[in-house]
């Protein structure tokens, strides 16, 4: 695990943009493409304009695809949905071409829209493994990560997919991600800002004993793959190490 932790968040966007360019260039040197992962939430917005605008010459755009590692049970044109903040702030203005944005259906049932989300990423690695090039990744106050809420079903999902779940403290579904289909990334980048996240930074990062039900980002353990936490100053406050 590599543990960064910055005094000011342009700091930290500016190491992590590298970070970005790096991974993408090998994967497309590689494979002639680079599957990138969106974490949705607040944290990541300032980040997605950055390298839509400062940055946008930086990367092949070409050879992107993207996708998305939960998503909220809302319309594609409601506020929270987190393909809308995506395309607003990366997709729209890179002219990212529809059949390059893998957005989560949310015109179906939750189950509907994990099955068909799991058919289109499948038939995207066309039967090879599924190993994201890198998945982006927030953490909530709540430990929560992707929408890996504590307490409920898909933390004991041993499958390698995207699932639905109800989230009682939200009273609503989510379609997320599994952890074993995030441990399988070949890397896995964390962003997490402010003091709120403190408490939350130091469970997952520094308890011995595991308590995934409690803190579901403990999950978060990559297979072959690295993790990468991105910190500020006041995220990371409570940690001993
Ligand atoms: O991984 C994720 O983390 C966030 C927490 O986001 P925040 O930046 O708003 O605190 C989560 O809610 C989001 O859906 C997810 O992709």
């Amino acid at each position: 695990m590599n543990l960064l932790i910055y005094h000011t968040q342009a700091e930290l966007f500016e190491d992590l943009i590298d970070y970005i360019v790096s991974i993408a260039d090998s994967a497309i040197k590689e494979n002639d493409r680079f599957n990138f992962v969106l974490t949705g939430g607040n944290s990541p917005k300032a980040l997605y304009e950055l390298l839509a605008t400062t940055h946008k010459d930086r990367i092949d755009w070409s050879k992107v695809y993207f996708f998305f590692g939960d998503e909220r049970n809302v319309l594609a044109t409601h506020e929270s949905y987190n393909g809308l903040m995506a395309k607003r702030s990366i997709l729209d203005p890179l002219g990212i071409p529809e059949d390059h944005i893998f957005y989560v259906n949310t015109t179906l049932a939750p189950e509907k829209a994990a099955i068909e989300y799991n058919k289109a990423i499948s038939a995207h690695f066309d039967g090879a493994d599924i190993a994201f090039d890198l998945i982006l990744l927030g953490m909530g106050d709540d430990a929560h990560t992707a929408s890996l809420f504590p307490d409920t079903s898909i933390l004991t999902n041993k499958e390698v997919e995207i699932d639905s779940v109800f989230v009682e403290k939200l009273a609503t579904y989510r379609i997320s991600f599994t952890a074993p289909l995030i441990n399988k990334a070949k890397n896995i980048a964390f962003l997490v800002f402010g003091s709120s996240k403190a408490e939350a930074v130091k469970h997952v990062i520094e308890d011995e004993s595991k308590n995934p039900q409690l803190y579901p980002t403990q999950l978060i353990q990559p297979v072959d793959g690295s993790v990468t936490w991105f910190l500020d100053k006041a995220a990371a406050n409570l940690l001993e190490g």
